[in-house]
């Protein structure tokens, strides 16, 4: 039951020190006494941010930030502090950019601060301390002394903690344009009789150099003998930067896990990097993980409420040691680490692939909404005198058995072999490949892999659901040419991702009688990597320039393809590039729908507010503002539909996450969970 008439006592505090403090430290503690039900949980809106409210005691709370001395309000400060309810609306109305005087506080705790003091410093410390011993117990000491310290040091701990989720997740990576790639990982066991050399670490490295484009932000491998000394070794940057002949060489082991991170739930720093390591009482245990956890917040939570200390804000961390917990139903024998999997699954069911490592095994785990790609593979005998490559594929029993996100980084030495399907806890032992269980989506609830894998992230060559990449933006380009053909000479594409759904595009023209050739107008110049260049509007420009060779438009009437509109900043720069080239007609189709919503489960796509399509909801006005003739996207029963064209689910479901064209999230709505 809700709390009924709540009766707030507060005492508040300011420091008033600018002597030496950059930082005003606000702190407010407050008591609530409920004539029935309960409070549950607070949260405060400081800053136009709504924040948990710190629990301090039964029943009492506690609320501190900091301002900056020269900006920092005099007089009466006010928060509004919402209930569980207030919060849910609060963040409805803050996300659909409305006021809030509509929504419901649960209380308002009035800060004054009388303004700043010029003088000896030392003295606000004291008062703190004092302040603190005086009201509250020790925690609320070690609060308010932090707070105090804080104003130098920029409250790094306390504040972290009680900063929202949403909030933490704006330290990710940034990007100007296009969808940044999510993470890669790749494990790999050899057979018996596999020495503990480093050749599985070469595997996993070459695996994790296919898998670059998925994340270049860290990469990390560990690999282990069968004993719990694994051998690690992580860096900041690309594989071929982290890894050498001396690296690699110090990779023991006959099974390893590797990961390429493009960072979502914590900062691109080396102490984020994966794969994480830690050592349970039952021995060590490696986490590699591409996702996002929706309910990142409450399970990080429940593992601090077990008494176990996390080390990082990353969401991966708190798999690795969700999984150290005992599950509900206890430990007979050692540790269950199948029932272990199975419980995570249960309190976080989105979105995560995992290779996990234990000693002398790898489970390879994919969530119930089979949200992430991952598959799995093989490692086959090279050996010449047994055949060429191919030959001995499927003559000899496998060396070892490969996962990875995606069959592109089955090369070499490895083959395809299958998905591992959604829900699925796969054992790779030294012995071979089991299906430990499939754990099924909530009640209710359909399976939501990526759409966008197939749009922009993974790599033409990838297999997902049984069908290739490339075939699928193939039948993007067709089913776009079906749904908005125009008159033109020619039809080229933005490179790389955009090329095959113009070469759809032409092709299904060609059915329609238009026969509209394909040519190559803009190629990716090769040598750019990143630019000094600053992301001012005029600069853009001259980066789009940079990075494209136009070739092939004067004097011909153009429809150029382009995989996908983010926050179209690409698209205006690159028209203004073909008309100065000397074309005569811009003619803008996107293979993939309106990008309107942002994504939680491991791609960093930007607000509501930074996403072009909801800024120019109009294709024509779009269309002027950019400078082109026309400009139409795919729809997104289109796009549905050419990705299920050739899907090879026989009897079994298929299900597709499109949150980010139509809002519909798979695990409910943003609200429900702890966005
Ligand atoms: O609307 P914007 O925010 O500008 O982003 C859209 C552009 O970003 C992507 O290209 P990217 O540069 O990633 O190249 P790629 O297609 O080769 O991966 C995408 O293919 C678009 O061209
Ligand atoms: N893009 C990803 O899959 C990131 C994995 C994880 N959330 C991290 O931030 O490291």
């Amino acid at each position: 039951e809700q709390c009924q008439v709540p009766e707030v006592i507060s005492t508040s505090y300011t420091t008033q020190d600018a002597t030496v403090l950059k930082h005003i430290a606000y702190i407010s503690s407050f008591q609530v006494k409920c004539q029935r039900g309960d409070p549950g949980n607070l949260y405060a809106l400081l800053g136009g941010v709504i924040v948990p409210v710190a629990s301090v005691g039964a029943l009492k709370y506690q609320i501190s930030w900091t301002e900056d001395v020269k900006t920092a309000r005099t007089g009466e400060v006010e928060v509004p502090v919402f209930n569980e309810s207030g919060y849910v609306a609060a963040k409805k109305a803050l996300r659909a950019g409305e006021d809030l005087s509509s929504v419901p506080v649960f209380t308002r705790i009035v800060i004054n601060h009388p303004g700043v003091y010029v003088g000896p410093w030392i003295s606000c410390e004291f008062l703190a301390v004092g302040f603190s011993v005086a009201h509250k117990p020790a925690k609320a000491a070690v609060l308010a002394i932090s707070a105090v310290f804080s104003s130098v040091f920029s409250m790094a701990c306390c504040e972290e903690e009680t900063r929202s989720w949403s909030e933490r997740r704006l330290n990710r990576g940034k990007a100007l344009t296009g969808l940044t790639h999510e993470c890669g990982v790749f494990g790999a066991i050899g057979s018996k009789g596999w020495t503990n050399n480093s050749e599985i670490a070469q595997i996993i490295c070459i695996g994790l150099e296919a898998l670059q484009h998925r994340g270049q932000e860290s990469t990390g491998i560990v690999t282990s003998e069968g004993d719990n000394e694994y051998h690690v070794h992580k860096g900041m940057g690309l594989v071929k930067h982290v890894f050498n002949n001396d690296s690699i060489g110090k990779l023991k082991g006959f099974l390893g896990i590797g990961h390429t991170r493009y960072s979502t739930s914590a900062k691109s720093e080396q102490v984020n990097c994966q794969p994480f390591v830690v050592h349970s009482m039952h021995g060590a245990l490696a986490v590699a993980h591409n996702g996002e956890l929706v309910n990142a917040a409450s399970l990080r939570k429940q593992v601090l409420d077990r008494g176990v200390g996390l080390s990082t804000y990353s969401d991966s961390e708190l798999i690795t040691q969700a999984l150290c917990l005992i599950p509900p139903e206890g430990e007979v024998d050692g540790p269950d680490w199948p029932a272990r999997i199975r419980h995570l699954m249960q309190l976080t069911p989105l979105s995560y692939s995992l290779c996990i490592m234990l000693r002398d095994r790898i489970y390879a785990v994919r969530d119930p909404y089979g949200n992430r790609p991952l598959c799995l593979g093989k490692i086959i005998d090279t050996n010449p005198e047994h055949g060429i490559n191919g030959q001995s594929d499927g003559e000899h029993e496998p060396e070892g058995w490969v996962v990875s996100s995606e069959s592109c980084a089955f090369i070499a030495a490895t083959r395809y072999v299958r998905e591992v399907v959604p829900g699925e806890i796969l054992e790779m032992t030294r012995n071979g490949v089991r299906t430990v269980d499939i754990v099924p989506p909530p009640e209710g609830k359909k399976l939501a892999f990526c759409i966008f894998e197939y749009v922009y992230f993974a790599k033409p060559n990838s297999v997902f659901e049984g069908q290739e990449v490339y075939t699928v933006r193939v039948h993007c380009g067709r089913q776009l040419a079906l749904e908005h053909p125009v008159e033109a000479d020619i039809v080229g594409s933005v490179p790389e991702s955009g090329n095959a759904a113009a070469f759809g595009y032409s092709k299904e023209l060609l059915g329609l009688q238009s026969r509209i050739p394909l040519g190559e107008l803009l190629t990716k110049n090769t040598y750019v990597g990143r630019t000094f260049i600053q992301p001012s509007n005029r600069l853009r420009q001259l980066n789009v320039a940079l990075k494209f060779i136009v070739t092939n438009v004067k004097g011909k009437r153009i429809i150029l393809i382009d995989d996908s509109i983010v926050r179209g900043n690409t698209v205006g720069p690159i028209i203004r590039l073909l008309r100065r080239a000397g074309a005569l007609e811009v003619h803008i189709r996107v293979a993939s729908p309106p990008l309107k919503h942002p994504c939680y489960m491991g791609i960093n796509i930007p607000t509501k507010e930074e996403l072009i399509a909801n800024k120019l909801k109009d294709t024509k006005e779009f269309a002027k503002k950019v400078g082109a003739d026309s400009l139409e996207y795919l729809s997104v029963e289109g796009l549905v539909r050419a990705v299920k064209k050739e899907i090879d689910s026989g009897n079994k479901e298929d299900g597709h996450c499109t949150a980010c064209l139509t809002g519909e999230y798979p695990g409910g709505l943003p609200d429900e969970l702890e966005w």
